[in-house]
């Protein structure tokens, strides 16, 4: 491939560790955020970002996704060419559906294309797994599908999870912000023996109830005691429509990612019901949601 002045990636959003798989899984939805770079002769930088929360990214070269950029040319050792960034935003910020994963492959992305790709995609997602510093959503938000992220003795083991086709995603994406840095502090530094096995044994679980889509498993695989306990407390609410959706017919709710965004596994005769009652549920609490049943997104990164 060769040297190319523009290129267009376009990057799904992610919801990671599904209960028990904190930090080693994650699927991709089909809900994106489009990056345009273009080469710019004369150098510098410019950041031009369109979107509901447009005004909320950084447009200076503390951008998250000119960092993926610059990382790129880091690696390659080359010096990095001046460029204009167009960001169209689709995947809201700091809600637990992967925002930092889409900026980090996406300037990974671009910047190979770029450059005619000269690192495969196993490289550039090693890059990006080190940049992220977990691989459960950089990992489907580049692939697609739903994958489980394992280090083997020289790299990443990635596997593909099969996902029945009548299991439906649906999120609950509230008004308000939680980081990633900030859900990962109130996490403990070590766990117990049981909670290490309970969360081994839900997992397995979890990979086999998504593949034949059996809902008696999968309400069982869905708990966790790695993450959601210590993180409930962040998300006013979560019991609340925690109930409110499985009483709707959800499989069970989980925290999307690092949350605030809540996630219920259900099937096409429950998902509106489920949205509803989510969405009912926290504006009881007074917390508006956008609420909706999202598919699962097989194609990963593309441009
Ligand atoms: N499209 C983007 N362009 C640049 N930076 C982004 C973009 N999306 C997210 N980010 C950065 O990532 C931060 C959110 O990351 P994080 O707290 O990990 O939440 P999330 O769960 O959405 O990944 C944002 O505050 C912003 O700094
Ligand atoms: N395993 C990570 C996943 C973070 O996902 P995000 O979408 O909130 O960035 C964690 O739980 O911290």
């Amino acid at each position: 491939m060769s040297v190319v002045s523009s290129v267009t990636v376009t990057v799904p959003a992610t919801t990671a560790n599904l209960g028990p798989g904190f930090d080693c899984i994650g699927a991709a939805l089909k809900l994106y955020n489009h990056f345009k770079f273009t080469r710019v002769e004369e150098g510098g930088l410019s950041i031009a970002v369109t979107g509901e929360e447009a005004q909320r990214v950084q447009t200076d070269e503390s951008n998250l996704l000119y960092q993926a950029f610059l990382r790129f040319y880091q690696h390659i050792e080359q010096t990095p060419p001046g460029v204009k960034i167009e960001i169209q935003l689709g995947v809201p910020l700091a809600r637990g559906l992967g925002s930092s994963a889409t900026a980090i492959v996406g300037g990974l992305v671009a910047a190979n294309q770029l450059e005619g790709a000269p690192m495969s995609q196993s490289q550039v997602m090693e890059l990006a797994i080190a940049m992220e510093g977990h691989p459960d959503n950089v990992v489907p938000a580049l692939l697609g599908g739903c994958r489980l992220a394992a280090s083997g003795g020289a790299g990443w083991e990635i596997c593909d999870v099969p996902w029945h086709q009548d299991i439906i995603p649906v999120v609950a994406i509230p008004d308000f912000e939680l980081s990633t840095s900030e859900a990962r502090r109130v996490l403990p530094t070590q766990v117990t023996r049981a909670d290490a096995i309970f969360n081994t044994a839900h997992l397995g679980l979890l990979l086999r109830g998504l593949e034949i889509g059996k809902p008696e498993w999968i309400k069982t695989a869905l708990q966790d005691k790695l993450h959601q306990p210590y993180r409930k407390a962040l998300i006013p609410g979560y019991d609340a429509v925690n109930l409110a959706a499985v009483t709707a017919g959800a499989y069970g709710m989980v925290i999307s990612g690092a949350g605030p965004t809540l996630l219920a596994l259900t099937d096409e005769l429950h998902s509106e019901a489920v949205a509803a009652a989510m969405s009912t549920a926290w504006e009881q609490e007074g917390i508006i949601a956008n609420v909706r049943s999202l598919s699962l997104d097989i194609q990963g990164a593309k441009s």
